[in-house]
């Protein structure tokens, strides 16, 4: 008789088949990669910190620093051995060569890491950056949506609260509120609200870190034979392409009604905006001279993967932090409502005001970057790149510098690692200095969100989502810490990346009358 095994209909002997299988093809696959084992094959010369198997990077780093900052090693580049993807670090004197070098390249290294070829990162698109700097230049617009579904969003996650609730895993909370506030500017209330679209959206990012962990460690000499028929790139590809079919419908409808009313507006200034969220849309239709879904939804996949991880780990830092760090709640609250009472709304200038509260997001992200390299570049000039220090390093390498080394600077920080929470409000109240140091800056001591012309183009939009959902934090829960995670810190580090303490943990309750 057949019995119905997690719920797929499977006998007892086909389960126990499968897992079998499953097994046997781990193991084959893992002893495949015994023996393409890639070599740490960097610039000869360099020295090598850490060891592949490491799980955690940070010594590696921080001896890396040390000793380049030392008078026995004045090149003061180093490489870091992290499995399958070596990168080599520059010192901060050479940051703004690496930065302009155009033998090497961000896109080629983004889609180097997070497999280009299936999840379109690095691609050169125009048409989609235009689209996400007139969200910036339409920040009023996009912080109604952002204040549109955020109530929603904090409903979603975290329940009623009508009692002290604890939050024990912060990430995939943020993760959630992340996508719901995204994707509403991004494509609409459809989607932001729907749990299969939000579904879709976490097997994409699941399938992407599978396909990753499994892919980059096969030589790229033989990838080409085993790539396309891989499971977990399959299922890669399956979960991008659930994503475009979902968003498909929407974003037909938003091209229709351009191209049966708004054609004649070729300019994302004057571009419809659709009542129900999607703007990015209206504001990137515009910018193609023919557009076509297939290629629209392509930008929103890009776009969603590049935001919504980097949104969540942000979010996820200051709501510890300000659980945390709770002298801050009354003054963060107090100015948010000040300016409310000011601009009689959440606004462009009612943001650029909340000072106090962008210079808490500011340190708490100079303190927890989403990782410990910045300026990720990769080598693409078949001859290599010689900077002006360290040997020429092989096309195809990738590098960066270390981020610790502008955000933990004593040059530039005093006591630089302790958390500060008016560190840039006060180096703002200097007089001309009021429009820098702000989260969204950057220069040779902000480099988180890259440098100058290059920077993220999306940082604007973060900032204002961010403050959006702490001030609907402030006014609407009270938080804590949960009792006896009061010593824990938000920054953990896994292998490289700069991510949320899994033993940072929180409890939300609702304020009473709000
Ligand atoms: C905490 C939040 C974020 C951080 C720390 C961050 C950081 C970065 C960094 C370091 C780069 C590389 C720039 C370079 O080296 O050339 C980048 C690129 C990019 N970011 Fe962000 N980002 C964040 C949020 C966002 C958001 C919310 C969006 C979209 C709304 C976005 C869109 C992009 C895009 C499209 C690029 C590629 C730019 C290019 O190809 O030139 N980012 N981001």
């Amino acid at each position: 008789m057949s019995m119905n095994v997690f719920g797929f209909g499977f006998s007892p002997s086909i389960a126990l088949l499968v897992v079998v299988s499953g097994f046997i093809l781990f193991k084959s696959w893992n002893y495949i990669l015994t023996l393409f084992k890639p070599a740490l094959v960097l610039a000869p010369g360099v020295p090598v910190m850490g060891k592949p198997d490491d799980t955690s990077f940070e010594d590696a780093v921080r001896e890396g620093d040390r000793l380049a900052s030392g008078p026995s090693y004045p090149d003061g580049v180093y490489q870091i051995a992290l499995p399958s993807m070596p990168h080599v670090f520059y010192p901060p004197k050479a940051m703004r060569e690496l930065f302009a070098s155009t033998s090497a390249s961000f896109q080629a290294h983004t889609s180097d890491i997070l497999l280009g070829k299936y999840t379109y990162q690095g691609e050169e698109n125009m048409e989609l950056k235009a689209g996400i700097r007139a969200m910036s230049n339409n920040l009023d617009v996009v912080i109604n949506s952002f204040e549109a579904d955020v109530a929603y969003a904090f409903d979603t996650v975290f329940g009623s609260c009508d009692e002290w609730t604890t939050v024990d895993q912060i990430w995939p909370a943020t993760f959630r509120i992340a996508s719901i506030m995204s994707s509403r500017p991004f494509l609409g209330r459809q989607l932001s609200r729907d749990p299969e679209w939000f579904t879709a959206v976490t097997e994409y990012v699941r399938t992407l870190s599978d396909a990753v962990g499994s892919l980059r460690p096969v030589p790229p000499i033989i990838r080409w034979f085993f790539e396309s028929r891989l499971p977990w790139i399959r299922a890669l590809t399956k979960a991008r392409d659930h994503m475009e079919d979902l968003m498909m419908p929407v974003i037909q409808s938003h091209l229709d009604r351009y191209l049966a009313t708004g054609k004649d507006f070729k300019s994302r200034r004057t571009a419809a905006i659709h009542s129900d969220g999607g703007e990015l849309l209206d504001w990137m239709i515009p910018e193609y001279s023919n557009p076509v879904a297939k290629k629209l939804a392509r930008d929103e996949v890009t776009i969603i993967l590049e935001s919504v991880m980097n949104i969540s780990g942000g979010l996820s830092h200051s709501l510890f932090n300000i659980a945390k760090y709770s002298e801050y709640q009354e003054p963060l609250r107090e100015e948010y409502e000040e300016v409310m009472h000011e601009f009689g709304g959440l606004n462009k200038a009612a943001v650029f005001k909340m000072k106090k509260m962008d210079s808490f997001m500011k340190e708490t992200h100079r303190l927890n970057p989403p990782s410990m390299m910045a300026i990720m570049r990769k080598v693409v000039d078949p001859n290599g790149m010689q900077l002006s220090v360290g040997p020429r390093i092989p096309y195809g390498t990738l590098c960066a510098v270390s981020a610790d080394r502008a955000n933990m600077s004593p040059e530039f920080f005093s006591e630089p690692t302790k958390f500060d929470g008016y560190r840039f409000y006060r180096m703002r109240q200097a007089p001309g200095e009021e429009f820098r140091h702000q989260l969204t800056s950057t220069s040779d001591s902000e480099i988180n969100f890259s440098l100058g012309g290059r920077a993220c183009p999306g940082r604007i939009f973060f900032s204002a989502l961010e403050k959006a959902f702490l001030a609907h934090l402030l006014t609407h829960y009270d938080v804590r810490v949960k009792p006896g995670h009061e010593n824990e810190e938000s920054r953990y580090i896994d292998g490289i990346r700069v991510v949320i303490n899994p033993k940072a943990i929180i409890q939300l309750r609702r304020k009473k009358n709000v």
